[in-house]
């Protein structure tokens, strides 16, 4: 047989066994904590129109998309992001609907990134969204929802970077910069390309003090106590309301016990345009990349037809389980099957017996006893 048919494209990846059973484990943990919350679970297709992931909706880059095109010659698109299906979903079958909507969902998403990256490009995630909702206490709630989640699982070591992208969006618009350059300038300080960004802004005639203002942009963050120096920098009131809807927030998550886990980042710049206001990303030890990414996005679901605020998040459980793993955290799963082997003589016994077990809610699995045993693990 040839080898070729027993691998799988770089990517993507055969779970099974004890890695499988510790992963349901801490899905069901993220789910029941999602659950405490009042958050009703949905379903969304797993391809969607191309349309739902366009360039307008502000996802997932189209050069990152599969594609694909079915018999009547539409353009499909596997699921790159939930987000964009919530909510065209909520304007769908909520339209009229003015109270706030929680939902909840699981399932993979994918990303045609290149290999070189060396990424998953189908990952599982857990996420939730609050429809209908514009005020700080919905923020919060998502924050301390996330944090709480994390906790039940184990998990001890983390924070929460809190941004707002008002206060970027504040300091373009005060330095006159139009749509392009502030788009090209977000994608060099989200990478960390500082250089070439100074070089940008010097291309584009952006004058002093703006332009080194947009430059520290990578330097805010911190406690509290940073979201000050924050607020010295700006001279604009978008960039100033975001720094006080952030103290704001801070006060709620006091009530709530969470305050502690949070830190703030004003250069936090998402790849996603459809955020609108405040952003976040929980970070741990042993991974290197976001286990949970959300924020406040109240101009998407305007797109689908229903003008509507909401704010919500996705965690990604292949991550939070090589946290997990990375920190030596005990994962409690489900017992495996009981084996019982049997011979051509006790057949019979050992059904029963399986049987018996059974019907006590235990799983049972009959073996011929010079199989020698089989093996899932
Ligand atoms: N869909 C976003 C996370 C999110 C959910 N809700 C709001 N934001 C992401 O994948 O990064």
């Amino acid at each position: 047989m040839s080898q070729k048919l027993l691998h799988t494209p770089e990517g993507v990846r055969d779970i099974y066994g004890r890695e499988y059973a510790r992963k349901l484990s801490v899905e069901n943990s993220l789910k029941e904590s999602i659950r405490l919350y009042g958050y009703e679970e949905i379903q969304t297709p797993t391809f969607e129109f191309f349309d739902v992931f366009s360039r307008e909706i502000g996802t997932t880059p189209s050069k990152e998309l599969y594609k694909f095109f079915d018999k009547e010659g539409n353009t499909l698109v596997l699921r790159p992001d939930f987000t964009p299906s919530i909510a065209r979903c909520a304007a769908k079958y909520f339209c009229e609907e003015q109270v706030p909507l929680r939902f909840s969902y699981m399932g993979n998403t994918f990303t045609n990134t290149s290999n070189l990256q060396g990424k998953l490009k189908e990952v599982t995630q857990l996420g939730a969204e609050l429809v209908n909702e514009p005020s700080m206490e919905a923020d919060a709630e998502i924050l301390s929802l996330v944090i709480r989640a994390l906790l039940n699982t184990g998990l001890k070591r983390f924070q929460i970077a809190i941004g707002d992208v008002e206060y970027f969006k504040g300091l373009c618009e005060e330095a006159g910069l139009d749509e392009e350059t502030e788009l090209d300038l977000r994608a060099l300080i989200s990478g960390k390309n500082y250089f070439a960004a100074q070089e940008l802004l010097q291309e584009r005639n952006v004058e002093e003090p703006y332009r080194s203002r947009l430059l520290k942009v990578a330097d805010l963050f911190g406690d509290l106590g940073s979201l000050s120096g924050a607020g010295a920098m700006a001279c604009n009131p978008r960039s100033l309301s975001a720094i006080r809807r952030l103290e704001e927030l801070y006060s709620l998550l006091k009530l709530y016990g969470t305050a502690d886990y949070v830190s703030f980042d004003l250069g936090m710049l998402s790849k996603y345009r459809y955020y609108t206001g405040m952003i976040f990303k929980a970070y741990t030890y042993g991974v290197g990349e976001a286990i949970v990414k959300g924020g406040r996005y109240d101009k998407l679901l305007q797109q689908f037809g229903k003008p509507a605020p909401a704010v919500g998040f996705v965690m990604v459980v292949d991550s939070i389980l090589e946290a997990l793993s990375g920190q030596n955290i005990e994962i409690a799963v489900t017992e495996p099957p009981r084996k019982l082997y049997y011979r051509p003589g006790d057949y019979r016994e050992k059904l029963a017996e399986a049987q018996a077990l059974r019907g006590r809610g235990i799983s049972a699995a009959l073996i011929p006893a010079e199989s020698g045993g089989v093996s899932n693990e």
